[in-house]
């Protein structure tokens, strides 16, 4: 078990969602991965992600050798479907006083996927919150600090639950050391999806 972590400004709403709001927000992705179906992204140095990759909303955060980047495309070419409304109700609902999301980036992660320690940092306004809802199996979220290095805080994040990261935590390094593969039973073949909400411009 990992108690809840003591960072100001990361706020974890623990079950924010109820397994029908989960049921049918899964409905809505998979609608919108008809339009924009997920890839393996590549990052600039050549390495492919573990995580597979799509968005919705008008921006979708893309990286292949070109680099990392907002993209008002997916990577073959189509504009990002809309940002489902049970989704962007979630960014209403915990943020109100923020500016609408642009970008909804979907992430699926398999068996044995991970995400490194990170910054979201290609948002031109970091006054502006970042929004997370997990889908499916457990995945164990670690939260840093501003700078690289330094004691980070674990947490697992479960199917329903919603984190803001605003504020003093917007910068914060963050990243997912593994999946508990299985451990839901919310997506039929397994895995965990994350949907990240942003502003971007
Ligand atoms: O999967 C998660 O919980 C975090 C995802 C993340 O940090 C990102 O997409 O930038
Ligand atoms: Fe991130």
């Amino acid at each position: 078990m990992t108690a809840p972590l003591s960072i100001r400004d990361f706020s974890l709403f623990h079950g924010f969602l109820d397994r029908s709001a989960q049921e049918s927000m899964v409905a809505d992705l998979r609608a919108a991965l008809e339009v924009a179906p997920l890839v393996q992204p590549v990052t600039p140095r050549g390495r492919p992600m573990s995580v597979r990759m799509s968005a919705a909303g008008r921006f979708g955060w893309i990286t292949d050798r070109k680099g990392y980047r907002y993209s008002e495309t997916h990577p073959d070419g189509q504009p990002w479907p809309p940002i489902p409304d049970s989704v962007r109700a979630v960014w209403d609902a915990v943020v109100p006083d923020a500016r609408p999301p642009e970008c909804c980036l979907i992430n699926w992660y398999g068996e044995g996927a991970r995400m490194g320690l990170h910054q979201d940092r290609d948002e031109a306004d970091f006054d502006q919150p970042v929004v997370s809802i997990s889908l499916g199996d457990d995945g164990l979220f670690r939260m840093g600090n501003v700078e690289r290095g330094g004691k980070t805080e674990s947490v697992w994040l479960r199917s329903g639950d919603v984190v803001v990261m605003g504020g003093a935590a917007r910068l914060r390094h963050h990243g997912v050391d593994r999946i508990r593969f299985g451990s839901s039973t919310l997506l039929p073949k397994g895995g965990r999806i994350n949907l990240t909400l942003r502003v971007v411009s």
